[in-house]
């Protein structure tokens, strides 16, 4: 299994690339543009994601799911917000059946 610690290496980047120069940087250029053209990457990605997966293609599969993490991961350092905010979330809901979770909101 590959470390997870590479998400964590990659976010110090993203957080870096904030005082970086738009002209040298991708990530520091998508900052400058603001949320409007960071949420549209991450839409393009999803987008192509969803073809992907309709071609039945898995090298682009593969691909185009890392392309929607990065740009996830941009999203959140953007507002400030780590990669250690959704592992939480992650951990809060594991175990927990979607099944389940579905029915308690409804009751609720
Ligand atoms: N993981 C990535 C990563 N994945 C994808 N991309 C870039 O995301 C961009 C958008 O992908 P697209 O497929 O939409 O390409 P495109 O059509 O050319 O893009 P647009 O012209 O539509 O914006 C491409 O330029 C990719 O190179 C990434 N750019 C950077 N990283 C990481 O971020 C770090 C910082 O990057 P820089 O800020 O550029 O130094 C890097 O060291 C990497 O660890």
């Amino acid at each position: 299994m590959i470390d997870i610690e590479v998400l964590h290496r990659v976010a110090a980047t993203l957080a870096e690339r904030k005082k970086a120069d738009p002209d040298s940087s991708y990530v520091s250029s998508l900052y400058a543009k603001g949320t409007d053209a960071i949420c549209k990457k991450v839409a393009e990605e999803a987008a192509e994601t969803i073809m992907a997966a309709k071609d039945k293609d898995m090298l682009h599969i593969v691909w185009e799911v890392t392309d929607l993490w990065f740009h996830s991961m941009v999203l959140l350092s953007h507002f400030g917000l780590s990669v250690d905010d959704v592992l939480a979330e992650f951990r809060r809901r594991e175990g927990v059946s979607g099944i389940d979770e579905k029915k308690a909101r409804t009751t609720a």
